[in-house]
């Protein structure tokens, strides 16, 4: 129901559209996007799952964005699973660590069919990494297969893509994903790159020359953004740089 009355709010036209969007806000007052707790505004968190959500700061992992510990002054930092295995994007970053009520507002855009949330989950991509945004040419998705697409109905990066960026900015076809694959919960990484092989493919765009900013709800193994990073460079992309709502970060909570 917020999903619906945020929406009424944004589309509502004219005086009897507003009026019917006040009423409905009297009778379902806005709730806390990560919990059933009341608001003051629609599309916010209420103050407990505020202070539960580990926005990340400070020093970070230049290509996943995991915290790491500070290094010297202007010094390139490297988590040790990107130094064992360095992921073919130049930089990367996560707003926030994946876990508690930050997992709970990710699974309602995506699963929760709300697209009222999405605004709010941009401004947090904004924050995390204006430099990769400014830089980009084109900001595209990691694509879902039509089949979940049709079952979903929208591709949640997205949908977080369309509040983040102008439309001529937005690569929302760039890739395709032309392999279905199973749900990535609970899979192993060598798995997860395995079910990936093959699963994207480049559609009908010349990317030579272009600077790319990929975005997607959770980085957790990073196998997706590897096969997506990897068919753009080959096709010549100048820089791919990667944009994550979440990073999974072991014992954290995932
Ligand atoms: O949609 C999924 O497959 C999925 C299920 C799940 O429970 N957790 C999860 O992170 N994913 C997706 O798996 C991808 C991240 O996993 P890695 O490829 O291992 O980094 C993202 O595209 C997520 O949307």
């Amino acid at each position: 129901m917020a999903g619906q009355i945020e929406v009424a709010r944004r589309e509502g036209k004219g005086l009897v559209g507003r009026a019917l969007f006040h009423l409905a806000a009297l009778v379902y007052p806005p709730r806390c996007i990560a919990c059933p707790s009341e608001t003051d505004a629609p599309g916010a968190l209420c103050a407990e799952c505020w202070r539960q959500i580990e926005f990340i700061s400070g020093p970070v992992c230049a290509q996943c964005g995991t915290p790491v510990e500070a290094g010297a002054p202007g010094q390139r930092l490297s988590c040790d699973s990107c130094a064992l295995d360095p992921p073919p994007w130049r930089d990367g970053r996560a707003a926030l660590i994946y876990g508690g009520a930050g997992r709970r507002v990710i699974l309602q855009l995506k699963h929760g069919d709300r697209l009222d949330i999405a605004p709010t989950l941009a401004s947090w991509l904004a924050r995390a990494a204006p430099d990769l945004i400014d830089r980009a040419d084109i900001v595209a998705p990691v694509p879902l297969h039509w089949s979940r697409l049709f079952r979903r109905r929208y591709n949640q990066s997205a949908e977080l893509i369309r509040a983040l960026v102008p439309p001529q900015k937005r690569g929302q076809d760039l890739l395709r994903r032309v392999k279905s694959t199973p749900l990535l919960d609970g899979k192993r990484r060598d798995e997860r790159s395995s079910l990936l092989a093959e699963a994207i493919a480049l559609g009908p765009h010349d990317v030579a020359g272009k600077s790319i900013l990929l975005v997607d709800d959770v980085l957790t193994t990073g196998a997706t953004l590897r096969a997506c990073a990897r068919i753009l460079l080959t096709a010549d992309a100048k820089e791919v740089n990667v944009l994550t709502l979440a990073r999974v970060v072991r014992d954290k909570g995932a």
